[in-house]
């Protein structure tokens, strides 16, 4: 049995970039209304959305390996490399490095663009792997560069996959996280299915009426905990285990009867070797949709019982948004950060609780009984993760 632990985080969202800026914003609840976006291209009902100031964006290349690097390229490539000096990683061509990177739509606001700025002389590709190439081209990576668009739980799949081949033996250290930055067509789309809400996202709330999707990026290192013992890099926390399942129900809508979300929450406490009664606190999907909140409840409720009125729910996204393909990692960073202070930050209030989501989403700091959190989540296409985080050493 491999012990799988977190040496290093990265992350970027509208609370700043650094793990300090999320820190520091959850603590405080710097809660503000997302920004109507400044983009008369967009033409939607719903034109909001959460961005990191300009001013903020770290400094980076405008191309890596000769293709564009975007808003969502950059904020992978500083989180990554954020993520990798915290582990105290030094290039050493004795050790397999792997990445793996996950994003729903990663840079497509750059050809998006010329349609309205005009198509540049020289067109460029745009893939949605060139992140996890350039950060591996950054690091000097070469234990494979894999890129997952599973959609909003593709970073919470780097993870597990991630874990996977460090206790497969395949490689050595693994820096794993997501990235998505604004786009018109996942803005366009979100419209066209009505799954946005105007008056800003409020998981959990009687009267939610949909996301709000944002900007951001998380990455974090992985390795064995032996390996990490014996470069004598700063084990921050464990990742015990992780499950994943598929609906196979609808494109867009969970199935609700939340069968297979209980079956992923399930196969990840059976990875970690833990019951339900071991979980102290949940990091939920909550995307602030009808359904999502609803099933994510009635999965929750299936598989903690009762004692789910009693566990603590920390709902990040009412706080920076829908951050899709990098809102697994983000979770797992306040995962991380929640099992080191032993307390979870103050929810941001939810004006009228849902009856039919019976969880506790207490608004004041929440000293923790134990340090082992369950982080949930979940994709168009069904895909539904959930992962174990708990204190390290
Ligand atoms: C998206 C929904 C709001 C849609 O619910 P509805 O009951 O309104 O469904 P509906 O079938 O009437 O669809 C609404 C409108 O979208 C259109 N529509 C539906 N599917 C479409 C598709 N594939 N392409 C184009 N249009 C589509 C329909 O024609 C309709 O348009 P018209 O109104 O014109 O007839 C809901 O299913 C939902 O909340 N799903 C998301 C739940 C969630 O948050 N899951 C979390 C994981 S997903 C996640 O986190 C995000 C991610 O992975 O990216």
């Amino acid at each position: 049995m491999v012990d799988v632990v977190i040496t290093g985080l990265g992350a970027a969202s509208r609370l700043g970039i650094g793990v300090d800026a999320l820190s520091r914003g959850m603590a405080e609840v710097r809660y503000a209304p997302p920004e109507p976006i400044a983009d008369p291209g967009a033409r939607v009902p719903v034109p909001l959305f959460y961005r990191l100031p300009d001013e903020q964006l770290p400094p980076g290349p405008d191309e890596a390996l000769g293709l564009p690097v975007g808003r969502a390229n950059l904020l992978a490539l500083d989180s990554a490399r954020q993520a990798t000096r915290s582990a105290r990683l030094v290039p050493d061509p004795d050790t397999r490095v792997s990445v793996l990177i996950g994003s729903s739509v990663a840079d497509v606001h750059v050809v998006e663009r010329w349609r309205t700025d005009g198509y540049p002389q020289r067109s460029r590709w745009v893939p949605v792997f060139s992140a996890a190439s350039a950060i591996a081209a950054d690091l000097g990576a070469d234990g494979g560069a894999v890129s997952l668009s599973n959609a909003c739980s593709g970073s919470g799949y780097a993870l597990a996959i991630g874990a996977d081949m460090i206790a497969a033996g395949e490689t050595d250290v693994v820096v794993a996280g997501g990235m998505e930055t604004y786009s018109r067509v996942a803005l366009a789309c979100f419209n066209r299915l009505g799954a946005l809400d105007p008056n800003g996202i409020r998981p959990f709330d009687r009267h939610r009426a949909g996301s709000i999707l944002a900007e951001g990026a998380g990455c974090l290192v992985l390795e064995s905990a032996e390996h990490a013992h014996r470069r004598g890099a700063p084990v921050l926390a464990r990742l015990l285990g992780s499950g994943w399942s598929c609906d196979g129900h609808h494109a867009t809508a969970p199935d609700p009867t939340g069968t297979q979300i209980a079956r992923a929450m399930r196969a990840a406490l059976d990875d970690a070797g833990a019951t339900p009664d071991d979980i102290d606190f949940l990091v939920p999907h909550g995307t602030g949709t009808e359904r999502n909140d609803a099933t994510e409840s009635v999965a929750m409720a299936t598989v903690f019982g009762d004692r789910l009125a009693k566990i603590p729910l920390y709902s990040l996204k009412a706080l920076i948004g829908h951050t899709g393909g990098a809102s697994a990692a983000l979770a797992v960073a306040a995962a991380v950060l929640f099992c080191q202070q032993g307390w979870l930050p103050p929810n941001v209030p939810v004006a009228e609780p849902d009856p039919d989501c019976p969880v506790l989403l207490p608004a004041d700091r929440t000293p923790l009984p134990g340090r082992t959190g369950m982080v949930n989540a979940y994709a168009f296409g069904g895909n539904n993760m959930s992962l174990i985080v708990a204190g390290g050493e």
